[in-house]
């Protein structure tokens, strides 16, 4: 891991473009401000590589999704990036990941500080066995956050589409929800703590056509506000709700990224096509 000190901003070079953008254009027309970087990023479980030499550039306030054939290290990437895999004992990650220019695996950064600000929802929604209102503070009296509680968790479970849902019985077990609003109850959990950056895994894999689709319009909305990564085996779900597109196949190799148009319709590798069009994967 190279020691960042005193070394160039990763991020000055020229093709990092300005900000200067309202929060309320469209993600698919702001310009790219990289916040997310990798490079030559490598992860290990005991002998076995999982990722190999990952390069890869994560635009803000956009949605960016990790596809791919099952083992080909997406969940891998994804936990790199807020250090989940420092919970497990056989990983073993090298080179660099860069948050805003700060290589999360320097000494200096706490994880669960760096967990704040990079949230995380799974495949299989976990809400605490505790109630609404509860799951969504819990983070917020965690972190000791002062301020009006009520009109936090309310803000937090609009942003996730499930105030007018459950508004009158926020007392009430987040356990007794559908799965879809088990799901957004757990969006409304990682972003109460005001996250820069939400990683998904598989977040609707486990719900049915209807809670997948409101999962789908909900993290559109998200990156209005905030820079989502997303890994999905359903390339369809990735085409419609993507703005770019990163495609890992077997050996932990990043073969290709770039706009989802790009990826979808014309892309420069042939492993990706053949991927993309179903001949492997
Ligand atoms: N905790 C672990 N311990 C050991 N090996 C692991 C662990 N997690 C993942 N691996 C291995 O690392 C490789 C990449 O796994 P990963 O889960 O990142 O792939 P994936 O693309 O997300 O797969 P899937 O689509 O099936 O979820 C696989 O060979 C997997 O067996």
């Amino acid at each position: 891991m190279s020691e960042q000190n005193g070394s160039p901003d990763p991020f000055s070079d020229t093709s990092v473009q300005s900000p200067a953008v309202s929060n309320t254009t469209a993600s698919s027309d702001r310009p790219d401000r990289t916040v997310i970087k990798a490079e030559d990023l490598n992860v290990y479980y005991d002998d076995e590589q999982a990722l190999n030499g990952v390069d890869l550039e994560i635009p803000e306030r956009k949605v960016t999704a990790i596809i791919g054939p099952s083992g080909c290290g997406k969940s891998t990437f994804l936990r790199s990036i807020n250090r989940m895999n420092d919970l497990i004992e056989s990983a073993r990650v090298e080179g660099e990941l860069y948050l805003h220019g700060k290589n999360v695996y320097d000494d200096d950064v706490d994880p669960v500080a760096l967990r704040r600000q990079v949230g995380m929802v799974f495949q299989k929604p976990n809400p605490f066995p505790k109630s609404i209102y509860d799951n969504v503070a819990y983070g917020l009296d965690i972190q000791g956050k002062e301020g009006d509680y009520d009109e936090m968790v309310e803000t937090a479970l609009r942003r996730s589409a499930l105030w007018e849902e459950v508004k009158g019985q926020l007392d009430q077990s987040g356990l007794d929800l559908s799965g879809g609003q088990q799901q957004r109850l757990c969006i409304a959990r990682a972003i109460a703590v005001d996250p820069e950056v939400i990683l998904m895994d598989e977040p609707a894999s486990a719900l049915d056509p209807v809670a997948t689709s409101q999962i789908e319009d909900l993290i559109e909305e998200l990156a209005e506000d905030y820079t989502v990564v997303i890994v999905t085996h359903n390339m369809q779900q990735a085409a419609r709700i993507s703005d770019k597109t990163a495609v890992f196949l077997t050996g932990g190799e990043l073969v290709e990224f770039d706009d989802t148009d790009k990826i979808f319709e014309n892309p420069e590798s042939q492993r990706v096509e053949d991927y993309i069009t179903g001949k492997f994967g």
